[in-house]
């Protein structure tokens, strides 16, 4: 049944209706009349703590978001997703991610198949390979053991498990090396390749689809490189493949016994936790790898049984949707606090911005609302030497996401102290700010003359006002990792069903692919009278004089 655009709910409109009061509101003053503001307004689960008091908003924004989800079928869609429906309308397939974090024996029967056992027959061999690999067991052709992992794959087969292997650094085997090849730039493979050895690296190539243009030239100039060094019967020692494309990945000549499969029913940005995460297997260990799987499945748990006011995915979701709605926020900054989730950000671009990127709805109606915002970041506290400028007096206002641990995994205490206080301090400093009365009292106080404090005053002016959500974490631990990302996934999920786009397609990626292929074959020889705009025409030529 076609769902009422959101503005028509009666929840969206008693929004609306709110908002003209709400985003008047200093959090400055909602503070000051509410002691209890951070305990009525944060929350916990699988291992990850919500502070998101920080925000314009206070118990009637949330009890009317809560309403607008629940007009708009959160609850539903979600254990429609868990139950494998086929909510990915337009590829018609179902979304079923959490099921690869299931335990063995979690009963997930789909069109007659247990995927369950499908699963955990995978990792049982993604276990069985990793292990050998790690032990020093799987020699490469010249009987050495592998001591470089090669991950050629692009988008979901790439950003997951870099962003993970970098994160879990602490928990790495000592001998292996892990290099991630995305980029059809040869200028990406080039700098891989100078820096392993063919007698003992092993390369995964990593696609979905078995298709990609990217990863299917990188796999080919490995392989070529490969065999510049090695005879043809060595390749099943340095290449293996995950795919959910069989056919290809045998036609490639990747031995059959090296395929580490899964399905259409897992997204690729979404796809970290099957066998796209074959180079955290190898990096860290089949067992923290099952730590892993189990901080997602806590936090499934949590999104699926967890009444919405205390959901944490539900409560990010309807707190950004608030954010990008009333308070007309088109970006959304995420600051990690933590210098090993370095790649978190990009993660999160593909996970949020491929997912909600969307103009029209499930049914193909234009979309009456703003959806997705921008995500960008850096960890901090980088990010507040290079860009904090505009996000603390900027004319847009970006909300947060802080995230940190409260604990580091070295013994460098002070510094885990200087950095705990600079994460706070900013979330403070943006919500706070600095009025221009608390301006001139400081710059009386330091003795300027009063000319001068007017001057200077408006320059040190802080709006404040700015919101930010905090996460925080005991340790960044495989488990914790897991969770947290499964959060993120979540909270992508529900802002998508509030806005009712497909978050599981993304044709959006596909237009520039097809002009790509035209444009490659006419730059490679082919005759291009003038085929495109003059713009291109003329990008075209020059490239072709160049050559
Ligand atoms: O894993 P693959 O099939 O090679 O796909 C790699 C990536 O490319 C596509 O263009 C999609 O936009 C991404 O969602 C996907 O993760």
């Amino acid at each position: 049944m076609r769902q009422p655009s959101l503005t028509s709910t009666a929840s969206f409109q008693a929004l609306a209706q709110h908002a003209d009061i709400a985003t008047t509101w200093q959090m400055r003053d909602l503070f000051a009349a509410d002691p209890q503001r951070f305990e009525r307004f944060s929350d916990e689960a699988a291992g990850l703590f919500l502070d998101y008091s920080k925000n314009r908003l206070d118990g009637r924004t949330l009890e009317l978001l809560m309403q607008l989800a629940r007009e708009r079928g959160v609850e539903a869609r979600r254990d429609a997703m868990f139950l494998g429906a086929r909510i990915n309308n337009t590829e018609g397939r179902a979304v079923l991610h959490t099921a690869l974090r299931a335990p063995r024996g979690a009963s997930h029967v789909v069109d007659g198949v247990d995927i369950n056992a499908d699963i955990h027959a995978v990792l049982d061999r993604i276990k069985t390979f990793t292990d050998a690999v790690r032990s020093g067991e799987w020699l490469g052709h010249t009987g050495k053991p592998i001591t470089d992992i090669v991950n050629i794959g692009i988008g979901g087969s790439d950003l997951g498990p870099k962003m993970v292997v970098l994160a879990l650094r602490h928990y790495a085997h000592p001998r292996l090396r892990m290099h991630f090849v995305s980029n059809v730039d040869g200028h990406d493979m080039d700098a891989a390749l100078g820096q392993v050895d063919p007698e003992t690296t092993l390369f995964i190539v990593a696609s979905k689809t078995f298709t990609t243009t990217e990863t299917m030239m990188n796999a080919q100039t490995a392989r070529r490189w490969f065999l510049a060094h090695a005879p043809e019967e060595a390749l099943a020692k340095h290449f293996v493949a995950a795919s959910t494309n069989t056919e290809a990945i045998k036609a490639f000549g990747i031995d059959p016994a090296n395929m580490f499969p899964f399905w259409d029913w897992v997204g690729g940005r979404y796809s970290v936790w099957s066998a796209i995460g074959l180079p955290v297997a190898l990096a860290v260990g089949f067992g923290y790898f099952k730590d892993f799987l189990a901080g997602a499945h806590d936090m499934d748990e949590h999104f699926r049984s967890a009444p919405l006011e205390q959901n944490l995915p539900a409560l990010l979701g309807l707190i950004g949707f608030w954010n990008r709605q009333f308070l007309e926020c088109s970006s959304v900054s995420i600051a990690p606090y933590h210098q090993d989730l370095n790649r978190f950000p990009a993660y999160l671009q593909q996970l949020d911005m491929e997912s909600n990127g969307k103009r029209v709805t499930r049914d193909g109606q234009p979309v009456d609302t703003p959806t997705c915002p921008a995500i960008w970041g850096e960890c901090g506290t980088n990010g507040q030497h290079a860009y904090f400028q505009l996000l603390h007096q900027g004319t847009d206002v970006t909300p947060m996401d802080f995230i940190a641990a409260l604990r580091p995994a070295h013994e460098m205490d002070h510094h885990h102290t200087a950095l705990l206080a600079n994460c706070f301090a900013q979330s403070e400093a943006f919500m706070k700010g600095k009025t221009a009365d608390e301006v001139r009292i400081d710059l009386t106080a330091q003795g300027l003359p009063a000319d001068e404090v007017e001057r200077l005053t408006p320059h040190k002016t802080f709006p404040g006002n700015r919101p930010s959500n905090t996460i925080l974490m005991e340790r960044l631990t495989p488990t914790t990792l897991g969770a947290l990302i499964a959060l993120y996934e979540h909270k992508t999920f529900v802002q998508g069903v509030l806005w009712d786009v497909n978050s599981f397609d993304q044709w959006g990626v596909e237009l520039g692919k097809v002009l790509a292929k035209k444009i490659e074959a006419e730059l490679a020889g082919e005759p291009a009278p003038n085929l495109h705009d003059s713009s291109t025409n003329g990008l075209i030529a020059r490239a072709k004089a160049a050559v």
